[in-house]
């Protein structure tokens, strides 16, 4: 069975997207979304996106991490899958109906309204609490935000001087998070700038991730620390998200194709 894809990326947070639209797919599961993902046995992406029809939208998204877990939500495939597209459209995804429409800046991507809170995370106990009774090191006092998938965010004086690379998976996998959880180091550099890493959820550390920015932003504006609009800026480049007045988050950014290719699928099934 040959498989045609799409090699796109959101501010270098690559993407391996399988068009179940116009062609038929395998069945996808964790194992055959690890090993596409893989970077030295696969095609190699941090995200593995499926797309498929929908009764609800205009399609249906499916999101992979690399490690093979599917989850909820990414903005960045949301505006690669806008360019794909190249219209305005509506995304059903597990966390909701989204909209992403071209515009000058790129692509502009509706997120749906945040939850905030430790009760809008997945728990191993109850907390009622809106602060962590918990540190990781020199990670205090993080504020917890839902888009659609869940963020810890900790307000840093240097996100470059984290040692993200020990510190993320600490947090990630704390057993306090069931389902994990991603990790958000950010300093406020104005009332509407955001310097921002994160270490992503069954992902590791990417070069940008859309609903990282998003959750950080809207819990800074939570905090009180920037305005409703604001310019986030990963090691990838910046995005710029907004918290309009009916509570809807906007994301806007660039996407872009890397290339096409296809792939046999029994190269990469179980007998691998
Ligand atoms: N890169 C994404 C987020 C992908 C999912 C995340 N790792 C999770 O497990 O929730 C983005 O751009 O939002």
């Amino acid at each position: 069975m040959r498989i045609d894809f799409t090699k796109m990326h959101g501010l270098g947070n690559d993407f391996v997207v399988l068009d179940g639209r116009d062609q038929s797919l395998p069945r996808m599961d964790a194992s055959l979304a690890a090993a596409l993902a893989d970077r030295r046995t696969g095609i190699g992406c941090d995200q593995l996106i499926v797309l498929e029809p929908s009764l609800a939208a205009d399609l249906r998204m499916r999101i992979f991490n690399c490690d093979g877990s599917e989850v909820e939500a990414c903005g960045n495939a949301t505006r690669a899958v806008g360019l794909l597209v190249g219209r305005a459209i509506s995304i059903e995804t597990v966390a909701g109906l989204l909209s992403a429409s071209p515009c000058e800046a790129g692509i502009s991507v509706e997120m749906g309204k945040p939850r905030f809170d430790w009760n809008a995370i997945p728990l191993a106990y109850p907390m009622d609490t809106h602060a962590m009774p918990v540190a990781w090191e020199e990670l205090v006092n993080p504020i917890a935000v839902n888009v659609g998938n869940p963020h810890a965010i900790f307000f840093v004086e240097d996100p470059y001087a984290i040692a993200m690379e020990r510190l993320g998976p600490l947090v990630e996998n704390d057993p306090i998070f069931p389902e994990r959880i991603n990790v958000n180091v950010a300093a406020i550099t104005a009332r509407d700038a955001i310097t921002l890493r994160v270490w992503e959820r069954g992902a590791g550390l990417t070069r940008a991730c859309g609903t990282g920015a998003c959750a950080t932003a809207i819990g800074a504006m939570k905090r009180g620390l920037v305005d409703r609009r604001v310019r986030v800026t990963l090691p990838g480049g910046p995005l710029v998200i907004e918290w309009r007045e009916d509570e809807v988050i906007v994301m806007t950014g660039p996407a872009t194709e890397s290339f096409r290719g296809s792939f046999e699928v029994g190269d990469f099934g179980p007998q691998q």
